[in-house]
């Protein structure tokens, strides 16, 4: 059973001085005290002032907010994340709303293009094709004997920014800071992971500068078998590790996924994160609409593993709430580059499969241009209430579009979800300019406070951290060996439970970035009962449980240490 990280009792470590200070889970920096200066003989390596955490929050914070760009903000936390993680978290801490956007979507996207500029400090593996035959000798390494929960890339389709070759490092990352900050993961069982199978991005390879391995990207056999010495690798060091994909591109994610999900404990976020939080969204819509699941149509751009992921959760919550599967199926309209997936198109993935319409469904349709059924199309002859965006295009929400949907429907529901802002497929402000203000939106990425009638609206994120961290603290809380579809609708259903709209339909859709710490471990109830129900965790009561998911979260804040050997 999975042990809790230890939050009294002091710290072992052999270490001291100069090695100390450099241990960015040890160092407290000025924090450490004028015995622990003796003991650990750090006289004359830090100022001589002795200060506290709080004090050093708002030396940093001060820091912070006197940079001109959010990179230069997020490659500042970056550094001090590998020169003292607890002051780190303690930082993101202070401001969830301020700093999340900072370490995460949408800046970590500019810090995963530009990563060769700022790479400095060894954080977490990189596994480049070349080393195939040296996983296991690195995965080995005695700082990883704790490491619970892995996020791994291969940076292909990182957000809706395309390849980014080794840079994907900075998404792993990026997923492991939220697990930490919004779940209490201690560092130590987070292990960030690239796998490096080189890049197609031009420019990347044009870059003399690119730290990454500059070659085109491996496919095909060799690219799966490097991924299965990597899972073997992984299973073998770490037998009950959650192994978290992220960011894989088209393909490749829904078929890894489908691989390797009965072998060991393993999720795919894109998928299936943000697939719940959607679900949570509409879900809270539902109680502003008045528009019963059951009879919402709901179009999806972007049909690739995030579209499909969504889809294929949404059609079993309506299929959960009554609704027969043929009734259920003939709702959803799945847009790709191609337009409506219809019966005959070419290269229809396994996932796009369920959602294919027959060509009787369109007939009589108006299209604007024969033969091809574009977004458009959809928006005046399906008349969907339910508009949802996973199509990496910037702009693919056009005001004809929204203004056809508004047209047939009261309250259209509207989640632009592309990452970073850049790809939105629309504002929040043109959705409420186009709709008239009717509009129920969810975006991706974090937008400010809208100004509408007069009043400042916040903007629901609708994005895959309110799923991702408490699915991980479940799951290590409960011991649970596999990853069910039911654990993540539970996920999404507790996240609507939470949402202001349960008793204010004027209220937000989902709860506030604030409130991600609770939100985590709510979820983390629901998800850890799931894993029972469903026979992948032993069971215990549920009393037990909450104890074990209470224990598991670590708090930044510096702790007594002992020295030693
Ligand atoms: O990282 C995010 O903000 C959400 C996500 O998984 C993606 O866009 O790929
Ligand atoms: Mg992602």
């Amino acid at each position: 059973m999975s042990e809790s990280p230890d939050l009294v009792s002091p710290v072992e470590t052999d270490l001291s001085g100069f090695d100390l200070v450099n241990k960015p889970m040890l160092n407290k920096g000025t924090a450490f005290t004028d015995v622990e200066r003796d003991t650990f003989h750090l006289h004359g390596l830090l100022p001589p002032h002795v200060g506290t955490l709080e004090e050093q929050v708002e030396r940093r914070w001060k820091v912070l907010c006197a940079f001109a760009t959010d990179f230069e903000r997020y490659a500042f936390l970056r550094d001090l994340q590998d020169t003292n993680e607890t002051l780190f978290y303690a930082v993101l801490a202070r401001d969830l709303e301020q700093t999340l956007p900072l370490v995460y979507t949408p800046t970590v996207g500019e810090g995963c293009q530009r990563f060769s500029e700022i790479w400095r400090k060894p954080r977490g593996v990189f596994i480049s094709y070349p080393n195939k035959h040296r996983i296991r000798e690195i995965l080995a390494d005695a700082r990883f004997d704790r490491v619970r929960i892995i996020v791994v890339s291969d940076g292909e389709r990182i957000l809706g920014l395309g390849d980014q070759g080794a840079g994907g490092m900075g998404i792993s990352i990026g997923k492991l800071a939220l697990y930490t900050a919004c779940a209490g993961i201690h560092p130590d069982e987070t292990l960030p992971v690239l796998l490096d199978v080189g890049t197609n991005n031009q420019e990347r390879l044009n870059d003399p500068l690119y730290v990454g391995w500059r070659h085109e990207r491996i496919r095909g056999d060799e690219y799966d078998a490097f991924i299965e010495e990597f899972v073997t690798a992984v299973t073998e060091r770490w037998p009950d590790v959650l192994l978290h994909w992220e960011d894989f591109a088209g393909s490749n994610a829904a078929r890894l996924l489908a691989r390797y999900r009965d072998r060991l404990c393993t999720f795919n976020d894109d998928i299936q994160g943000t697939a719940a939080i959607a679900a949570s969204t509409l879900l809270a819509a539902v109680n502003v609409t008045g528009v019963p699941l059951t009879e919402q149509r709901i179009a999806v751009l972007g049909a690739g593993s995030a579209g499909c992921g969504i889809a294929s959760l949404l059609l079993q919550a309506m299929i959960d709430a009554g609704a027969s599967e043929a009734d259920a199926r003939s709702r959803f309209f799945l847009v790709d580059r191609y337009g409506l997936l219809v019966e005959g198109m070419a290269d229809i993935t396994p996932a796009q499969q369920p959602f294919l319409k027959r060509p009787a469904d369109v007939e009589g349709w108006q299209l604007q241009k024969p033969g091809t059924v574009g977004l458009f199309d959809v928006a005046t002859n399906a008349r969907p209430t339910v508009l949802i965006g996973v199509s990496g295009q910037g702009g693919a929400f056009t005001e004809p579009v929204v203004r056809a949907m508004a047209e047939a429907v009261e309250r259209p529901v509207i989640f632009p979800l592309s990452n970073p802002t850049s790809r939105s497929e629309a504002t929040p402000e043109q959705l409420m300019t186009w709709t008239g203000g009717r509009a129920l939106i969810g975006t991706g990425s974090p937008f400010p406070p809208l100004q509408w009638n007069g009043r400042a609206a916040k903007v629901n994120q609708t994005n895959n951290s309110y799923i991702f961290p408490g699915i991980g603290l479940g799951v290590l809380a409960a011991g649970a060996r596999r990853i069910t579809d039911a654990m993540f609708m539970v996920a999404g259903k507790k996240v609507a439970e939470l949402s202001p709209t349960v008793t204010d339909k004027e209220g937000q859709l989902l709860p506030p970035v604030t409130e991600l710490r609770s939100v985590a471990i709510a979820v983390a109830q629901v998800v850890a009962r799931q894993a029972q129900a469903d026979g992948v965790a032993d069971p215990c009561d549920a009393a037990t449980l909450d104890t074990r998911i209470a224990a598991r979260v670590w708090e930044p804040k510096y702790r007594p240490y002992r020295k030693v050997g």
